[in-house]
């Protein structure tokens, strides 16, 4: 349904993105994640037509169109801005009608009661936007884009502006909304645990370039670098020793990594007995200062990340990492 080949921008002569290529097929919903600044929405604008100096091409079905050569009208696409970018001199009613211009009025007042009926706003159909809360503007944001039946939409960093229960439903809502028009969606945000849940695929976006763009699951258990896995999950990063007391095989470009959930304190023997000389609370997990207590030669502190539960402080205590948890991967 969609699909970006080799597409390079730059502003001002400084490189944002460099050959970034993926494709999203009908009824998927991609996120595109990434620090602040690295390039997502420029991505959203190139596809929705609003940024048109770019190198590579984007296809939508079956045409493909490279800088300036399609007007937006035409790309069948719903942007779903992160200020909703409604205006406010305009009421629900108006906001929404504004993106049917090309209708008769009858068919326009028509098709605007249909999406105030279906995005359950239709009580609002008169008021000013100002006198809407978050999830409603949204809402408005959400039904103005629907309003041209588009195949695509796009949505930039949807959940910002709402509260963390708001934001559940919302994506809920949205995930739905998308299957059940078999849409193609395209998001934006640099938020982990939203793109984790609601998406089909991630592509992740990092010192100009798509470093990895993956089905979800996959992206999350075989991150193919260091950054990946760090940006993805909580993780531990093995110390040295613990490398070589596990015998485990790292080159010099590679990392053992093993996620917080996975590395657990025990007080049954391991053969990795350790002594917690610190400890400090960091909400879900403690971050805890080891020392191996078999191996007097060294004093050798390592920082590992666990929880404490079900550990008896005043016991032996050992480390319980599983070696197929441990992952090895590029630094
Ligand atoms: N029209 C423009 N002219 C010059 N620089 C621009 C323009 N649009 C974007 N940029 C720059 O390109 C870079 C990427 O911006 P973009 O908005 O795509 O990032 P982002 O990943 O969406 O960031 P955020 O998560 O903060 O919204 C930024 O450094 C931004 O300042």
């Amino acid at each position: 349904m969609l699909s970006i080949n080799n597409f390079s921008i730059s502003f001002n002569e400084t490189k944002i993105l460099e050959d970034i290529n993926f494709d999203v097929k009908q009824g998927e919903i991609v996120t595109l994640l990434g620090s602040s600044g690295c390039g997502k929405t420029t991505i959203l604008r190139a596809i929705a037509g609003l940024q048109k100096e770019h190198d590579g091409n984007i296809c939508i079905g079956d045409t493909c169109v490279s800088s300036k050569e399609v007007y937006k009208q035409d790309r069948e696409v719903g942007y779903i801005f992160q200020d909703y970018a409604l205006f406010p001199h305009l009421n629900v009613e108006e906001n929404i009608s504004f993106a049917l211009d090309k209708l008769s009025k009858k068919d326009r007042n028509k098709r605007v009661d249909q999406l105030l009926e279906q995005f359950d706003i239709i009580a609002h159909k008169h008021k000013q936007i100002h006198q809407l809360s978050g999830g409603q503007q949204q809402r408005v944001a959400i039904a103005r884009a629907m309003a041209n039946k588009p195949k695509i939409l796009l949505l930039d960093e949807p959940f910002a502006n709402l509260d963390s229960q708001l934001r559940y439903k919302t994506k809920m809502w949205l995930k739905n909304l998308i299957k059940k028009y078999n849409l193609s969606a395209v998001l934006v945000t640099h938020d982990k645990k939203e793109a984790l849940s609601i998406s089909d695929k991630i592509g992740i976006i990092h010192n100009k370039k798509l470093l990895q763009f993956d089905a979800t699951q996959d992206i999350y258990s075989k991150p193919v670098n260091f950054y990946i896995a760090n940006f993805l999950s909580e993780i531990n990063i093995l110390p040295k020793a613990l490398i070589e007391k596990l015998e485990l095989n790292v080159k010099e470009n590679q990392t053992a990594i093993i996620e917080i959930s996975k590395s657990k304190l025990t007080n049954k023997n391991t053969l990795l007995e350790v002594e917690i000389v610190d400890k400090s609370f960091c909400g879900e997990y403690y971050e805890i200062l080891v020392k191996d207590v078999k191996n007097n030669e060294t004093d050798e502190l390592s920082m590992i990340k666990s929880t404490l539960e079900n550990i008896d402080l005043n016991e032996k205590i050992y480390l319980d990492l599983k070696r197929e948890n441990i992952k090895i991967i590029l630094k």
